[in-house]
């Protein structure tokens, strides 16, 4: 009952006609040691690009198609498991960025049976937070955490979807170092290399899986 449950939610890609790229990107996943490389261009057809969204000139990178594939999405959480498995296996916590932060890094905590502490934009957590301003892309807006959301020294990973400016990263960061928290890495899915978010991070090291300039 259960599995004919899941099936109707969950239908066989077959099911529902396989395209060419989800078929590559199924047998590149297939070989979980199979070619990074291979599974990073796969997952590139899964961002869509829009033009002056939501100003004019901004290109916006769209995630939606990647979400929307089961396959691709899990890809994503698998290779970003493997990188934390193998670089940072003495992590405590992730900690997810709102909002699309929370797309990716509540989901990877549960892979790796960690929990997950919110980083929210202002006005939305209860009780005593700690607060930072920051310059995005395309506006400001200010970010907060919970001032008992971590003890000094607890190892964290910041999951981002996407690195732009750095400045949300960066107002993130901030928030770790007032709670003495202590970064690993900054990660995201998307890097906007151009705009040169990673080094106004440094000395925080960040990893990203897909690139664009
Ligand atoms: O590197 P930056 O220039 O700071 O830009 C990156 C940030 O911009 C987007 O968030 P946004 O504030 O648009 O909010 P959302 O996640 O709620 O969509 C994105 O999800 C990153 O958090
Ligand atoms: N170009 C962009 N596309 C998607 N999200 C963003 N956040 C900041 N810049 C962005």
């Amino acid at each position: 009952m259960v599995s004919s449950a899941l099936s109707r939610l969950l239908p066989p890609s077959s099911a529902r006609g396989t395209s060419p790229a989800e078929g590559r990107l199924r047998s590149a996943r297939g070989s979980m040691s199979g070619d990074l490389w291979e599974r990073r261009r796969l997952l590139e057809e899964r961002v869509r690009a829009f033009p002056d969204f939501p100003s004019p000139g901004v290109l916006f990178r769209d995630i939606t198609p990647l979400l929307k594939d089961p396959i691709a999405f899990r890809t994503v959480i698998d290779i970003l498991e493997h990188r934390v498995r193998t670089h940072y296996p003495q992590i405590d916590f992730i900690a997810g960025l709102d909002s699309r932060g929370f797309l990716f890094g509540p989901v990877l905590a549960q892979r790796l049976g960690i929990g997950c502490v919110l980083i929210r934009k202002k006005g939305k957590l209860p009780g005593p937070t700690e607060s930072v301003s920051y310059t995005l892309e395309y506006g400001q807006a200010e970010l907060e955490i919970q001032s008992d959301a971590l003890e000094p020294g607890e190892k964290v990973i910041l999951v981002d979807d996407l690195l732009a400016t750095g400045g949300t990263m960066c107002a993130a960061c901030e928030l770790m170092k007032k709670l003495k928290a202590d970064i690993l890495e900054c990660v995201v899915v998307i890097e906007l290399k151009s705009l040169k978010g990673a080094e106004k991070l440094k000395p925080f090291p960040v990893y990203s899986l897909l690139q664009y300039d």
